[in-house]
């Protein structure tokens, strides 16, 4: 996957020349190129890593099982996903999630019926009311522009965490709903403007959908991993994708854009940046940026998240009628479940660190994660945990290219100040990435749709038709 469509070597550095040149082989980048591809334009897809699907990242263990370092889960709403999956015949399977879920606090463990969180009616109904004020507010807000709601710059000012501490009455309410934030976005309630909360949930179609297993955002796995998309869009393309090739300087000029990029220049009529922002503020700019798209990349933060698995002999905890999901009040893991592959031919559990808890364990050993992991999974569990087979984790802050998961996010005041830079393309710059998505923003799903919508933009400028 290594050569463009014209080629001439000066300076040691090749020119290669195409319509249009695509940063980023992520699903975003893929999809995008894959449907400029399809309108009949000459494309070249330029990656700094040595593989493409970006926050995505299958491995497949010595027992022939696939795990998913990075994205894993597929929501029945998200259809352009299940519809790239169809088209290259990867088969889904839903999460196990049958039997009680556990609570870990304070050393103690309780079992919970599907759903439940067992606390007291005040604390059950004042969170029921805060997921409903939640969700009346997200369906109000315009996804193509949530600055423009009447309401923007009082929920742009306040945070996650205000906006709770406001809304909900009980201790425990407020607590339920601040773990919100970590798990969905990957940093704490206090980080997050709320009109980027209301954004998210009103995105992805409710709270339900946003945060359920079955029916919702975790409600099935890929077989053979969610790489897998991004790997079948690849080879649609072949030789188009250039890997290994961190695009350094994008220069603008009244003919073209050139994209300097390690050991080549690519010269095109346009170009797309499918990366976060966060990671597209690190490319540098001839002209320079104009100041709030600069100001935009420097204020969306990546979330901070540590995704780790345990792998064991047969998935023990199903024996004692338990689910795998597990709400810890630890720091490693939080949040865990039940990663097992379909046919439980081995046990795996998933679990997650996030936010601020992350960020308390990113310059600690490995075995230190480990070893405090096992030691959540034996509260969870029982001592049936500590017989660990393999132990593998991927801290997302690491991955130069990423700087973070699960998606950049909306620190307050910014939406409203930023916002119209996010997608607003610069002279002959396109955007692209999950974060421009208007649905399912920081999933998969997202990343096709903002691919799909910058080729829909390109397609246009260029004169050519885009038929999907
Ligand atoms: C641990 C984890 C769990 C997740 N769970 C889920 C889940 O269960 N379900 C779900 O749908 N989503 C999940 N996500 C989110 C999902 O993976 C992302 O939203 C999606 O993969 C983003 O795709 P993208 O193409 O927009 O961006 P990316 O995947 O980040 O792609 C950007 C690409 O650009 C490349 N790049 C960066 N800088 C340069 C440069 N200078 N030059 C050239 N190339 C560059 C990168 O290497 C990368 O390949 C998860 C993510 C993580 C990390």
């Amino acid at each position: 996957m290594d050569e463009g469509t014209t080629t001439i070597t000066t300076d040691g550095s090749q020119i290669l020349t195409c319509d249009v040149a695509v940063v980023g082989a992520g699903a975003s980048g893929l999809a995008a190129a894959r449907d400029l591809v399809k309108a009949g334009a000459d494309v070249l897809v330029i990656e700094a890593r040595d593989r493409v699907g970006g926050r995505t990242l299958s491995k497949r263990l010595e027992n022939g099982v696939t795990i998913d370092l990075g994205g894993q889960w597929v929501a029945p709403t998200q259809e352009r996903v299940l519809a790239l999956a169809a088209k290259l015949g990867l088969h889904t399977f839903q999460t196990f999630e049958d039997g009680h879920h556990s609570l870990l606090v304070d050393n103690a463990v309780q079992r919970l019926a599907e759903g439940q969180i067992n606390e007291a009616a005040d604390v059950h109904d004042d969170f029921w009311q805060g997921q409903t004020a939640l969700e009346k507010l997200a369906a109000t807000i315009d996804l193509e522009a949530p600055w423009t709601h009447p309401d923007a710059g009082e929920l742009d000012m306040m945070t996650f965490s205000e906006w709770t501490d406001r809304t909900l009455t009980t201790v425990g309410g407020r607590l339920r709903m601040k773990m919100i934030a970590p798990a969905v976005f990957s940093v704490d309630a206090c980080e997050l403007s709320m009109l980027h909360v209301a954004f998210y949930f009103g995105a992805a179609g409710g709270f339900d959908v946003l945060t359920k297993t079955r029916g919702g955002g975790q409600d099935s796995r890929f077989t053979t991993g969610m790489q897998e998309l991004s790997l079948g869009l690849a080879r649609e393309l072949g030789d188009r994708i250039l890997l290994g090739r961190p695009v350094r300087r994008i220069v603008q000029d009244t003919s073209g854009v050139s994209i300097e990029c390690k050991d080549a220049v690519i010269r095109a009529q346009r170009v797309i940046v499918a990366t976060s922002p966060t990671i597209a503020g690190r490319i540098e700019h001839s002209p320079p940026m104009p100041a709030l798209r600069d100001a935009l990349t420097q204020r969306m933060p990546m979330g901070t998240a540590i995704k780790m698995m345990l792998i064991y002999d047969r998935p023990f905890w199903r024996d004692e009628g338990l689910s795998g999901f597990a709400l810890t009040d630890q720091d490693v893991p939080q949040l865990m479940f039940d990663n097992s592959p379909e046919d439980a031919s081995c046990g795996i559990l998933v679990g997650f660190t996030e936010g601020s808890a992350a960020r308390r364990w990113i310059d600690r050993s490995e075995g230190e994660r480990r070893g405090a992991a096992v030691e959540t999974v034996a509260g969870c569990f029982g001592q049936a945990a500590r017989d660990v087979r393999d132990y593998i984790e991927l801290s997302w802050m690491n991955e130069e290219y990423s700087r973070g998961c699960y998606a950049g996010v909306m620190p307050p005041g910014v939406w409203t100040t930023f916002g119209r830079a996010l997608r607003e393309p610069v002279g002959r710059i396109h955007w692209a990435g999950t974060e421009t998505a208007t649905f399912w923003p920081g999933y998969v799903e997202g990343a096709l749709q903002a691919g799909e919508r910058a080729a829909t933009e390109v397609a246009q400028l260029l004169g050519v038709s885009k038929q999907l």
